[in-house]
């Protein structure tokens, strides 16, 4: 069944923005959108005529007749028209938080102004938003105005974007979608950044691209929120539905016509899947980074660019913990592995890799190293696998100037994206299944996220990995995954000699 999104917004009779927008936006992502509407406003595409609020007793009706059959996922909330409005949301999104035994995720798009430049809001609602409503924000999502608006300070570059959004966190938000539509900065750019503090510690992420030339460009913030409340409705994490919601408004932005005289809206597409609209992860060391003044993670320059693997179907990858079960994979004719020791004494790792190499020969087949790059390059293996944790810290350009592949690990489309930065030889996707084999907690991916993965990342031999049986490999293979890499699924089974021919059998069947 479908997750079920509010919205509390106003009405735009232009069909462009607001509640129009948000149900479009929420079908385009799957979800059901619910609506309680705050304010009837007579607009078009050249500006707001009219603006009716409408009244906190109607407001309270509709909110009441959702919350006693519909309750919701995620609440997005848009224009609340005056303080009056506010206070009641706040009261309600107050009473859901602490009585429904799913709390609702509640994200806030501050409507303020249209794009016409017409303000949507009593001035005074200012101090009601701090103090009633930002306490229970999850995400709140300003544009360059309204984030101006609400914190006072002025948007002139990174440090002041930051600035901003703590200022909103010091308020209650507990994560900040800053977007980057109005600045021009680096010229020819559209920035816009992310602050989650949820995780551990916090985590910033920054996404750009090429400002795209159009004058439709009504309803953006509105699609924009309401995709990201869609996602976090579907369990994605807020990277993922922060980098979603960014390509989607860049498809519907090169969709986008004119309706009536003025500016048309964002076209309301579908799922993006055409990897030319996702933005660009901005990573230290990048020329938008370097643009952006941020600083370099550590001594090691960025490389992108690796080797290519032979082939772009790697098959059955089995990856295993000792060099035993490397030759016994190999023996069995698998061409693809990987030897990911955890533990072991340096001279024991070292003895492991160059045995492992040397089997990799011996068999004609491809040996990766899990994590010890510097052992890698010094006994020539075939290539590299890293985690996303280790891109700060291993020495790319000495992997890539050794001649050696680099397998890249993705936990989701924000990751997926960061790895693109560096052109790895391989992409893996995963965990697609629960697994036990390593604590993956709320990294599960599932079949329908390794459907949009694959034909994205088109370009890369494509691996998917994660509690892949003999049972799941068919429809895993069935996606288009060039390979299914397994441990236990190998290790555990009671013949290993059978199930891997049998996964052989299954990942190279057409169905
Ligand atoms: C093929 C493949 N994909 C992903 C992983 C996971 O690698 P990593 O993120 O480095 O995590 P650890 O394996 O080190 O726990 C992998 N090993 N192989
Ligand atoms: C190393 C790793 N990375 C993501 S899931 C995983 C473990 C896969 O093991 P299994 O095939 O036994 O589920
Ligand atoms: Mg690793």
């Amino acid at each position: 069944m479908k997750q079920v999104v509010w919205t509390i917004a106003g009405s735009d009779s232009g069909g462009g923005a607001g509640i129009q927008a948000d149900i479009k936006a929420m079908q385009s992502f799957g979800v059901h959108g619910c609506t309680a509407i705050t304010a009837l406003t007579a607009q078009n595409s050249l500006g707001v005529e009219a603006l009716n609020p409408i009244s906190t007793e109607v407001i309270e009706s509709q909110l009441l007749a959702l919350e006693h059959d519909m309750k919701a996922a995620v609440i997005k909330i848009g224009m609340l028209a005056n303080v009056q409005q506010i206070q009641l949301v706040s009261e309600h999104i107050k009473h859901y938080q602490s009585t429904w035994s799913v709390p609702p995720l509640v994200v806030y798009d501050p409507v303020a102004i249209a794009s016409s430049g017409d303000l949507l809001t009593e001035e005074d609602t200012v101090s009601a938003i701090k103090e009633c409503l930002l306490p229970l924000v999850d995400v709140i999502t300003p544009n360059t105005h309204e984030t101006q608006l609400l914190t006072g300070v002025y948007l002139i570059g990174p440090s002041a974007v930051r600035e901003a959004a703590a200022k909103l966190q010091s308020w209650g938000a507990k994560a900040v979608v800053i977007k980057g539509g109005h600045w021009d900065y680096p010229s020819g750019y559209c920035i816009d950044y992310c602050i989650d503090g949820s995780t551990d510690g916090g985590s910033e992420y920054w996404l750009g691209n090429e400002k795209i030339q159009t004058p439709h460009s009504h309803g953006t913030g509105c699609s924009m929120a309401s995709v990201i409340a869609a996602c976090l409705a579907k369990q994605y994490p807020l990277k993922d539905a922060f980098i979603l919601a960014k390509a989607y408004i860049n498809q519907g932005l090169k969709a986008a016509v004119r309706y009536g005289e003025g500016i048309g809206p964002v076209a309301q597409t579908c799922f993006p899947e055409n990897l030319d609209d996702y933005p660009q992860v901005i990573e230290a060391g990048s020329w938008l980074a370097d643009e952006l003044d941020f600083d370099a993670p550590n001594e090691f320059t960025m490389a992108a660019g690796f080797p290519a693997c032979e082939s772009k179907q790697l098959g059955l990858y089995a990856v295993v913990d000792t060099v035993d079960w490397l030759e016994k994979c190999l023996a069995q004719g698998i061409k693809t592995v990987q030897l990911r020791m955890k533990q072991g004494t340096e001279r024991e790792l070292d003895d492991a890799v160059a045995a492992a190499v040397m089997l990799g020969k011996k068999y004609d087949g491809h040996v990766y190293i899990n994590d010890h790059w510097q052992l890698a390059i010094k006994h020539g293996a075939y290539g590299v696998h890293l985690g996303q944790e280790d891109l700060l810290e291993a020495n790319l350009v000495a992997i890539k100037e050794a001649g050696l592949r680099l397998g890249l690990s993705t936990h989701g489309f924000y990751e997926m994206l960061r790895a693109h930065n560096y052109r790895p030889s391989y992409m893996a996707f995963g965990a697609i299944y629960p697994t036990t084999t390593k604590d993956m907690t709320g990294q599960i991916q599932g079949l329908e996220k390794l459907k949009h993965f694959v034909p994205l990342m088109s370009d890369y031999p494509t691996v998917a990995i994660g509690g892949i049986d003999l049972a799941r490999a068919s429809e895993v293979a069935a996606t288009g995954v060039g390979s299914v890499a397994v441990v236990r699924a190998i290790t555990e089974a009671s013949d290993y000699q059978q199930a891997i021919a049998e996964l052989q059998m299954a990942i190279n069947s057409d169905g």
